[in-house]
């Protein structure tokens, strides 16, 4: 069924409440929030929650606050029709695409911010981005009320911040993380990948490549420091990539691992994240480890 259109938060908790009102059974609501210019990474998401809700509406909204003043806020790409159409295959029932005027129609003096997780990775790089991230989850989560909320590992630390902001606001939203959807040369899908150009699009594999590395690097015994310098070493094989940060972290507390000892004796889940620029590119991904993997 071709998915409702809706621009307004009225008519979007209207028509939430009358699903919920005449569906007493299967009342349940799912709400997978993005910024558009959707790939099978976004489809996988709605799929899940179109099997496992009633409902499910996907937030489309380029969101300003996350945005730093010198990055890509205005080019990001956006293409509605072709996104309805993703929805519509997927399994959508509402797509709620609001303006940034009805989203913030006074200047926002409401900012919700997670400590801690938040100054390192992504955080360290785009200050202020997980405020403007935690805050507009939070308005989403406020104006639809979803019983289950869908986002992709690919952005594992946003994952770690919205679970926590959700746990520490006690808000009785399920939060459900979903793996990370791959090109078939194991590039992560990304809205982003668009701006690659053929040179850069080669070149971006060696993120998922080194990635693939990590588990049999582990079993040699390395610890932290020593793989951080031997996935730097792998990305810097390719001329084009410039080196954000490569970091291992525990997961979900994005705490450094005890130093000096072999990665393979944590007896928490490990993160190892990569944020690379090809040109203007900034690209990210990851790999979650869990003791059993690692050890
Ligand atoms: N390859 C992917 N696999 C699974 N989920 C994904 C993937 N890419 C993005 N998502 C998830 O989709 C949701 C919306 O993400 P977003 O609209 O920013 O897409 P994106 O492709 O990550 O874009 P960007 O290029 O801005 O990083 C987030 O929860 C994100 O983690
Ligand atoms: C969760 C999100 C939709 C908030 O704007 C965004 O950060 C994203 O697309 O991952
Ligand atoms: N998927 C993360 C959204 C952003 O890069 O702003």
């Amino acid at each position: 069924m071709t998915p409702k259109i809706v621009r307004h938060i009225a008519e979007l908790r209207e028509e939430i409440a009358v699903f919920r009102r005449l569906n007493p059974e299967n009342a349940q609501v799912g709400l997978v929030p993005t910024m558009g210019y959707l790939h099978e990474g976004h489809a996988s998401l709605i799929r899940r929650s179109s099997q496992e809700n009633g409902l499910t509406v996907l937030s489309i909204f380029v969101n300003p606050l996350q945005f730093g003043p010198t990055e890509d806020y205005d080019r990001y790409p956006r293409d509605e029709a072709r996104d309805v159409a993703v929805a519509k295959a997927a399994g959508a029932s509402i797509v709620f695409m609001p303006s940034v005027e009805e989203m913030y129609p006074e200047p926002n003096r409401t900012t919700v911010s997670v400590s801690g997780l938040t100054d390192r990775l992504c955080g360290a790089s785009r200050p202020g981005h997980f405020d403007g991230v935690a805050t507009v989850v939070s308005k989403l989560f406020h104006i639809v009320l979803p019983d289950h909320a869908y986002f992709g590992m690919k952005d594992a630390q946003q994952v770690a911040v919205v679970a926590r902001m959700t746990r520490d606001l006690n808000l009785p939203i399920d939060i459900v993380p979903c793996p990370t959807v791959r090109e078939s040369d194991g590039l992560a899908k990304s809205s982003r990948n668009v701006y690659l150009n053929p040179d850069e699009r080669k070149q971006a594999l060696v993120l998922s490549q080194s990635l693939a590395q990590v588990p049999g690097w582990l079993e040699d015994g390395m610890t932290e420091a020593e793989l951080v310098v031997r996935i730097r070493g792998k990305i810097r094989s390719q001329p084009l990539a410039n080196i954000e940060y490569v970091e291992v972290l525990t997961y979900p507390d994005l705490a450094p691992p005890v130093p000096d000892r072999p990665l393979s004796e944590s007896k928490e889940p490990l993160l190892v994240a990569l944020a690379v620029r090809f040109g203007k590119t900034r690209l990210i991904d990851n790999m979650l480890m869990f003791p059993a993997e690692v050890n």
